[in-house]
């Protein structure tokens, strides 16, 4: 059995994560942590009320067995989070996007120096995972691309963790290069969206969108469109499920669930 605890148990993606975690029987929940819980048992709550299982409300307070820990919990938290996991030799399952590339490298040298393994996931979901991957065999051809992420009107960050993440898989196989005419002007600011070597990337936010991406692309007189939907949330949990099961035989911090599949 793999001791699990959840970060972020109260958000959206905690939740269904607990509701895995507890299905799985191969996982073993142990805590359950996040700042705006009121109760101190996971059982006080009428839908799991015969399940025993601590709950923390900061990191100061939490003495654990737990081996993984999975974290969903916001941009401003998740970095201290996966701090306190790795010095505590808990591998961390982080989904929680909007880490920068500095204190992504500052856990990979701590994971390395404690030896401890890890995942950061920008997108859990397998159509978001293959889609990151054909659009960057797709840019090996067709180098002129524009990406569009589509979410619901709850999200903190922009662009999202998936769209940087797809940019940066192109820009592997792509020069970097601006694109559009030269002599282009917004005559709104933000017209053109943000700008990845070159690549632009929009973020729309609306009421009753999950977590949505398109990656297009335009050649001379033809054009590729890729597409990914997750339309519940449950399409994260597969993901979450095989680096929970797999991450402990590693000694790093990796990125993306390609690494685990
Ligand atoms: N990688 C992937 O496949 C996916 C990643 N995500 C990412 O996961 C993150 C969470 O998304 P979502 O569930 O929608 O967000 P929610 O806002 O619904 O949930 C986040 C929860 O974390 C809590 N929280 C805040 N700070 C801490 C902390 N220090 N420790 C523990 N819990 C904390 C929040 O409490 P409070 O409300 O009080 O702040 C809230 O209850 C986002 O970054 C999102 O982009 C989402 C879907 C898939
Ligand atoms: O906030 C979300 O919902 C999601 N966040 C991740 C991201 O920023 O890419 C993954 C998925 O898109 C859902």
């Amino acid at each position: 059995m793999v001791k699990v605890l959840v970060a972020g148990f109260k958000g959206r993606m905690g939740n269904t994560t607990v509701q895995m975690v507890l299905e799985h029987e191969d996982f073993e929940l142990v805590g359950v942590f996040d700042p705006c819980a009121k109760e101190k048992n996971l059982n006080e709550n009428a839908e799991y009320k015969d399940t025993d299982v601590p709950v923390y409300v900061s990191r100061e307070e939490i003495k654990t067995d737990a081996e993984v820990w999975i974290d969903f919990t916001a941009p401003s938290a998740v970095f201290e989070n996966a701090k306190f996991a790795l010095e505590n030799h808990i591998s961390p399952v982080i989904g929680t996007t909007g880490m920068s590339d500095d204190q992504v490298a500052e856990l990979q040298a701590l994971a390395k120096k404690e030896h401890v393994g890890g995942l950061i996931a920008p997108n859990f979901g397998i159509s978001a995972v293959l889609l990151m991957q054909f659009a960057k065999k797709a840019a090996e051809y067709l180098p002129d691309v524009e990406i569009i992420e589509m979410h619901h009107d709850n999200k903190l960050d922009a662009p999202s963790g998936t769209a940087i993440n797809t940019a940066k898989m192109i820009a592997e196989v792509r020069k970097a290069h601006k694109q559009g005419n030269p002599d282009e002007k917004e005559t709104l600011a933000g017209a053109r969206g943000a700008d990845y070597e070159g690549m632009r990337i929009h973020a729309v936010r609306l009421p009753g969108y999950v977590a949505h991406e398109q990656v297009l692309f335009g050649g001379k007189g033809e054009a590729l469109t890729i597409r990914q939907d997750s339309f519940d949330r449950i399409s994260f949990m597969s993901g979450v499920a095989v680096a929970t099961e797999k991450i402990r035989n590693y000694d790093e911090l990796m990125i993306g669930l390609e690494n685990l599949l």
